[in-house]
C-alpha cells in the first residue's frame, strides 16, 4: 500500500496574498458541560458555534472526547483585515468503489482549466504506484511527488494523513490553492472526515470542502446490495452516505432503466447530495471544488428539499404519507435518509435539547445532518450541520418580509427512526 502526495502545477496561478491560518480555540470540556454548551448554542449570535463529541466513529478510534469551541482568529497571525475570514485551505475527499473512476476524475481536475493549483494526496493499495503513473501521464505532476507513505488512509496512515495535510498547509501553502485527497476504493470516508475535526492542528489550517463519491454505474448496484456479515461495513453504501456530491460515472455502460434504478437507490441512501451523471468523470469543476459542504454559509443551498420531491420518494419507499416530510428508508439497507420539510417556528432551546439527545443516543449512527430552521424571536434563519456527534450551528441569512419560513432538515444514517425524528422535531415547535 502506498500513499503519496503530489502538488499539481497543471494550472498555475499566483496567490495575491499568502493568508496565514487562523487560530481555532479548542477548549476541553467535561462531558456534563456539553449540555450547557448546546443550550447556549443560540447565544453565539455572531460567532459560529462548533460542538464536538466524537467517539466510536471508526473501530480504530477508541477515545471519547467532548469539546466545545468557538473558532476565532488571531490578529497577530492573520494577514487578512477581515478577522472573521476563513483562510484555511480547502480540501476535497474523492471516494468511490474500486474502479469507479476516482483517478479519472482526479486527472480531469488536474488538467481542466480552472486556474486553481491543486495539491494531491493519493492513497493506493499495492506495492506498485500505478495510479501515480496514470496521473502523471495526464499531467506534468510526476516531479511534484513530495511524500510517500504506506497504509490505508482510514486506518494506519491517518496519522500520516495529518502529517501530510500539515506539511502542505504550513510549509507549502503558497504553492497551491486546494487539496484533493483520493482515497482507496475500500477506504471508509468517516475516519478521513473525522480527521478534519478531531485533529486540532488540521482543523486550524485545513477545512473540509466536500466529499465527492464516484459511482460505477455498471457495478454499483451489486456492491450496494451486497449483504455483509453483521458488524461489517458495506463501504459502497458508506461512501454514498457521506457524500456531498455524487458522480454517477460510466453511464455509457448502462441503459436508462438501469440508471434510473441506481439513481433511486442512491437517493434512498443519501437524499442530500447533489448528483450528476458522467462519463470519464467529466463534470464541471465547480461541481467538485469549492462546494462548501461543511460550510454553514452554504447549508441553505445544500439542503434543497421541497415537499413534492419528498413525498415522491416517500411513496417509492412504500410507507404512509405524512404531510411535509418524507423518509426514503429502504428495507434492504439500514442506511437511509430522513427529510423533514415543515412550516412553523421552533424554540431553539428545545432544538438544542433535542439534537443533544439525538447525538448522545444515536451519534454513532448519524452520518450527516443539515438543517435550515425558523426559530422564534429571530429574523434570521438558523443553520446547522453535523457529522456523527459533531454539530455546528449559527444564525444565517435573514428571512424576507414576505418569505414563507420553512424548516428543512435532513438526516442520513443507519437505522434512522423516522417516526422518532418527526416527533422530536414537532416537540420543538412553539
Ligand atoms: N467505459 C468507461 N470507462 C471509464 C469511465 N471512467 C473511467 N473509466 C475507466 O475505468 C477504469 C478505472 O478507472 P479509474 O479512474 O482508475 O478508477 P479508480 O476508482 O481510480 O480505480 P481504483 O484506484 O482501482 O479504485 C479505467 O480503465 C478508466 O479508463 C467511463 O465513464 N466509462
Amino acid at each position: 500500500m502506498a500513499t503519496k502526495l503530489l502538488v499539481s502545477r497543471a494550472a498555475a496561478k499566483t496567490l495575491n496574498q499568502i493568508l496565514r491560518p487562523s487560530l481555532v480555540d479548542f477548549s476541553l470540556f467535561s462531558y456534563s458541560a456539553t449540555s450547557q454548551c448546546l443550550r447556549n448554542l443560540h447565544s453565539f449570535v455572531s460567532e459560529r458555534f462548533h460542538f464536538l463529541k466524537s467517539d466510536r466513529i471508526h473501530p480504530c478510534n477508541s477515545r471519547t472526547m467532548v469539546r466545545c469551541s468557538i473558532p476565532r482568529y488571531d490578529n497577530t497571525e492573520a494577514i487578512s483585515t477581515d478577522e472573521n475570514a476563513d483562510t484555511r485551505v480547502p480540501a476535497t475527499v474523492i471516494t468511490g468503489f474500486l474502479g469507479s473512476g476516482k483517478t479519472t476524475l482526479l486527472n480531469h481536475i488536474l488538467t481542466a482549466n480552472h486556474g486553481k493549483r491543486i495539491a494531491v494526496i493519493e492513497n493506493e493499495f499495492g506495492e506498485v504506484d500505478i495510479d501515480g503513473s496514470l496521473v502523471a501521464s495526464h499531467s506534468s505532476v510526476s516531479e511534484d511527488i513530495v511524500m510517500v507513505n504506506n497504509g490505508c488512509l482510514c486506518c494506519t496512515v491517518r496519522r500520516d494523513l495529518v502529517k501530510m495535510l500539515l506539511e502542505l498547509a504550513r510549509k507549502k501553502r503558497d504553492k497551491f490553492d486546494h487539496i484533493v485527497i483520493e482515497t482507496t476504493g475500500l477506504a471508509k470516508p468517516a475516519p478521513v472526515i473525522e480527521t478534519f475535526y478531531t485533529d486540532e492542528l488540521v482543523a486550524r489550517y485545513v477545512k473540509l470542502d466536500s466529499v465527492v463519491t464516484l459511482v460505477d454505474c455498471k457495478h454499483a448496484m451489486q456492491h450496494l446490495n451486497e449483504v455483509k456479515p453483521r458488524f461489517v461495513v458495506n463501504e459502497a453504501i458508506e461512501q454514498v452516505a457521506y457524500a456531498d456530491r455524487i458522480i454517477l460515472n460510466k453511464i455509457d455502460l448502462v441503459n436508462e432503466t438501469e440508471l434510473e434504478a441506481l439513481m433511486k437507490k442512491i437517493k434512498h441512501i443519501n437524499g442530500m447530495a447533489q448528483i450528476k451523471k458522467a462519463t470519464y468523470g467529466a463534470v464541471d469543476i465547480d461541481f467538485v471544488l469549492g462546494v462548501g459542504g461543511y460550510d454553514l454559509d452554504r447549508i441553505e443551498s445544500e439542503v434543497q428539499l421541497d415537499g413534492s420531491h419528498s413525498l415522491t420518494q416517500h411513496h417509492e419507499a412504500g410507507h404512509d404519507h405524512h404531510e411535509g416530510h418524507h423518509h426514503n428508508h429502504t428495507h434492504d439497507s439500514a442506511v437511509s435518509s430522513v427529510s423533514i420539510v415543515s412550516e412553523g417556528v421552533l424554540d431553539l432551546d428545545e432544538v438544542d435539547d433535542w439534537l443533544e439527545r439525538l447525538i448522545d443516543e444515536k451519534g454513532e449512527d448519524l452520518y450527516r445532518m443539515k438543517g435550515v430552521l425558523s426559530v422564534s424571536g429571530s429574523d434570521e434563519r438558523y443553520v446547522f450541520q453535523g457529522v456523527h456527534s459533531m454539530l455546528d450551528g449559527s444564525p444565517g441569512k435573514a428571512w424576507g418580509p414576505d418569505e414563507k419560513r420553512i424548516n428543512k432538515l435532513v438526516f442520513i444514517g443507519r437505522n434512522l427512526d423516522e417516526t422518532a425524528l418527526r416527533k422530536g422535531f414537532k416537540g420543538c415547535l412553539v
